[in-house]
């Protein structure tokens, strides 16, 4: 049915071996279900897929990761910071977990969660790459959300809208057990980073974007180049707005020759497609929109990493399962699974 990738993989020296470590913290927001998703991802046959499929050689634990026991029994507000020290503790342990496979050059794949996660993914493949390439690596944040609040602006103090501001050093933290464990090593450049999908950012989120000139792709940029295009084509929206971004994509990413962490939020597509996660935006993403991100990301060659979240199987009881649906689509397409 499908065959492995026949993408070379520019910067992995274990291309066909796949760290798979998965996350059940909800700690990062208030809505309890996404500690779940691992569980469903997986029972829903994507590792077996991966596998089978596309010939992928697994290494996981067998386990998925609750962290009980880094978690703090008293854990008070920290400068508007909700659970501060738990997501401290469970990131920092993450970023060793995804750490150990990306140093041997393994491709890994962290199922969560909530976005705060991307603390302990990002920065554990981060550290890596630098060690063994000698290089920074670049971010593709797929979102409805920005997730770069600074913790006092922030509208909710939930730390998966923060985990960009911890990870480009945007927001600071001098205290051990609140991020204070974030060296040099694991941070990421603002130019290094790439948003896709954002439709709901908040003011404070807006002007670090302007300011920083962090580069965004958002709902606006899709429909437009649909639009543009569309009267001159023969085409239905999505061939154009694939084409259209797809080459504006190209420039981006030759420009962008660094190993790539793809964080995918299930949020970025829209909530017919995804509507089983805690905070759905409509006017997203289709699912082809998302899983076509994912294989042009793929084809660059350049992909490392990946992060699924934000799947909360709990919220919806008929969506559920669809959700589960897009989320293994997502990250088949970025696995190299093709449509022919
Ligand atoms: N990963 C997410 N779903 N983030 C949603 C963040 C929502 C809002 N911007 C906040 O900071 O609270």
């Amino acid at each position: 049915m499908t065959q492995p990738s026949t993408i070379t993989s520019r910067f992995l020296s274990h291309p066909q071996q796949l760290g798979v470590v998965a996350v059940g913290f909800n700690g990062g927001q208030m809505k309890k279900g996404v500690e779940a998703a691992p569980m469903a991802l997986i029972e829903a046959g994507l590792l077996t897929q991966l596998q089978e499929d596309l010939e992928y050689e697994i290494h996981h634990d067998n386990t998925v990761h609750y962290y009980e026991n880094d978690i703090p029994a008293e854990d008070p507000d920290h400068r508007n910071m909700k659970k501060p020290r738990a997501v401290s503790a469970v990131t920092e342990r993450l970023s060793s977990q995804v750490y150990n496979y990306a140093k041997d050059g393994k491709f890994v794949l962290t199922l969560g969660g909530d976005h705060s996660i991307a603390i302990g993914t990002i920065s554990g493949t981060g550290k890596a790459i630098r060690e063994r390439l000698g290089r920074e690596m670049a971010v593709i944040w797929v979102d409805a959300h920005a997730d770069i609040n600074v913790p006092e602006m922030s509208p909710s103090g939930n730390i998966h809208g923060m985990p960009m501001a911890f990870l480009t050093r945007l927001a600071r933290e001098e205290r051990r057990d609140i991020f204070g464990w974030l060296q040099d090593e694991h941070i990421v450049n603002t130019n290094k980073l790439v948003y896709i999908g954002l439709r709901d950012v908040d003011r404070g989120e807006k002007k670090l974007l302007r300011e920083h000139g962090i580069k965004a792709f958002s709902m606006h940029d899709i429909d437009r180049y649909v639009i543009f295009y569309l009267p001159s084509s023969g085409y239905t929206g999505l061939p154009i707005m694939v084409l259209v971004v797809l080459s504006r994509w190209r420039s981006l990413i030759s420009a962008m020759t660094p190993p790539i962490h793809l964080s995918f939020d299930v949020d970025a597509l829209d909530p017919q497609w995804a509507p089983s996660t805690g905070t759905p935006v409509r006017g997203g993403l289709t699912l082809r929109e998302g899983d076509f991100i994912c294989e042009c990301v793929h084809q660059t060659g350049n992909l490392v990493a990946m992060d699924l979240v934000e799947v909360n199987p709990s919220l919806e009881s008929v969506g559920a399962a669809e959700t589960i649906r897009a989320g293994c689509s997502l990250v088949r397409s970025a696995l190299g699974d093709t449509l022919l």
